[in-house]
């Protein structure tokens, strides 16, 4: 059966769970960009292709309401397309060189291998004329090796992390491939103007391409790149959240009582702290927890009355360069709870496991302040959720500069991660501020995120597609 809306992403929305007899289910997955595109489907049929996130070449993969195309992955092909060139090589690269990029030749060639096997299953699930969305920096060479097989095709494409200037762009030894993978597609979106402005000095600077100079605007104002037989557009399309469901989730009884419930074995300390992140080096975990030791240093937070809760989910643990930041936040919280904690309250409490949703939302609910302190981040869907969790206007969102989502969060209480000062001094406004000016920012919060959802992020993407 083939299908008239095509997702393809390296992940397929789907969790595997395994009983004690051996019995498999699936279900629906959580997480960023599967819980953003996962709305889609629920006002049109279609089809996703993607990995199962596992190497048994024996999984069939079945959720309701989507029709499922798994692409099986080797475990070698897992370690030099995904470990590899996608989260050793591209992942640094676009994330500001955090830590330094590997450009190695044998990574390059399964990264294409496997976009090549990517954009057959994409050819074979697409009925004609049909609309296919590829996602992210792990599939960028998809759509020219779909259009190539398929010409009939509308191709979009979106990235989900940021994307670099010429200066960092062009170290890539593949820079010329990446770009031209990119323009087979019709339409390609970034989240912020400047990735679609940096993309566009891209394609002229490398490729010497027909590239559009003016302002990209978001939503609006699109870039074009205009090739021997067509014109490829440029754009901005922030993404969001699923905001009056997240809201809506949040304020059951039952997460209004877990939420009261967490303060209290948390032992009611005035202040709760909370940072959700995956643990992952570009989120600025280490900033935070940095922030706190020098803030319970020198008195301005009291670890006696002050917990902070690091709700981490592991992450691409077999990348060297994540076993190197969990091993620095490790070595970091253990020196403060051994510092200024007692042996009944650590100020720090640290899980390392995926959280349940009803679980996430009533930490949400609880706390006093999120920290959102990310070196760099193409969107933070974190963010976002924090504020449509908090329709009591309560709580604070501490963000980072170097987010997308502070381009329109801009009445948080911003801060440079890379500056200690501004750091403490967010945290510090964040926590002593009084009601009336905490409420004042969460209420202009709140009506960017609950007017801005991820329903229009993908409308506004697919009717420009489409139109
Ligand atoms: O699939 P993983 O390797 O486990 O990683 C999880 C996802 O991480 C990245 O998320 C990005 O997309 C979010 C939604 O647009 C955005 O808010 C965030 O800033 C990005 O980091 C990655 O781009 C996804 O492909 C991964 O699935
Ligand atoms: N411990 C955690 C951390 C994140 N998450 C979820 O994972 C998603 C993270 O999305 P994001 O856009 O902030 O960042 P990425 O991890 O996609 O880079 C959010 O939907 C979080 O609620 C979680 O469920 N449990």
């Amino acid at each position: 059966m083939t299908a008239d809306f095509v997702v393809v992403a390296n992940r397929l929305p789907v969790n595997k769970q395994t009983a004690a007899d051996g019995t498999v289910t699936w279900t629906r997955a959580p997480g960023g960009l599967v819980t953003a595109l996962a709305p889609v489907f629920d006002s049109q049929p279609g089809a996703w292709v993607g990995w199962t996130g596992s190497t048994d070449a024996d999984d069939r993969p079945h959720v309701d309401g989507i029709d499922i195309h798994a692409v099986p992955l080797s475990a070698a092909e897992v370690e030099d397309y995904y470990e590899g060139f996608s989260n050793s090589t591209l992942w640094p690269l676009y994330h500001d060189v955090l830590v330094k990029p590997e450009y190695r030749a044998d990574w390059w060639d399964v990264y294409v291998e496997v976009n090549r096997r990517f954009a057959a299953a994409a050819a074979a699930a697409a009925s004609p004329g049909a609309t296919v969305w590829v996602q992210d920096y792990q599939l960028q060479l998809v759509p020219a090796m779909l259009r190539q097989d398929r010409p009939d095709l509308k191709i979009g494409f979106f990235l989900h992390i940021p994307f670099p200037p010429y200066e960092l762009f062009s170290q890539l030894p593949w820079r010329r491939e990446i770009l031209e993978g990119l323009l087979g597609a019709d339409l390609i979106g970034f989240h912020l103007p400047g990735g679609a402005q940096n993309f566009l000095t891209l394609a002229r600077r490398i490729l010497g391409a027909d590239a559009s100079t003016g302002p990209v605007g978001v939503r609006t104002d699109f870039g074009t790149v205009a090739l021997s037989d067509r014109t490829v557009r440029v754009g901005s399309f922030p993404i969001s959240i699923d905001s009056a469901s997240v809201a809506a989730q949040s304020s059951t009884d039952a997460v209004a009582q877990r939420a009261a419930a967490i303060r209290e074995e948390l032992g009611d300390p005035k202040t709760l702290l909370l940072g959700v992140d995956r643990l992952d080096y570009t989120k600025g975990i280490d900033v935070r927890v940095q922030a706190l030791q020098r803030l319970f240093a020198d008195g301005r937070l009291d670890p006696a009355d002050t917990v902070f809760v690091q709700l981490a989910s592991p992450s691409r643990e077999n990348v060297e360069s994540y076993a190197r930041l969990r091993d620095l936040v490790e070595r970091t919280v253990a020196h403060i709870n051994g510092t200024y904690g007692t042996a009944a309250a650590p100020p720090i409490r640290y899980l390392l496991q995926p959280v349940p949703r009803d679980e996430l939302l009533a930490y949400f609910v609880a706390a006093d302040a999120t920290l959102v302190t990310p070196l760099r981040d193409g969107m933070n869907l974190v963010t976002k959720e924090y504020i449509a969790c908090r329709d009591d206007l309560g709580g604070a969102l501490v963000l980072s500069e170097f987010t997308g989502a502070a381009m329109e969060l801009s009445d948080a209480y911003l801060m440079n991660p890379y500056d200690p000062v501004s750091t403490d001094a967010a945290i510090v406004a964040a926590v002593t501020d009084d009601d009336a000016e905490r409420r004042r920012r969460m209420t202009l919060l709140r009506d960017q995120v609950m007017n801005n959802d991820v329903d229009q992020w993908a409308r506004s993407f697919l009717q420009t597609l489409k139109s």
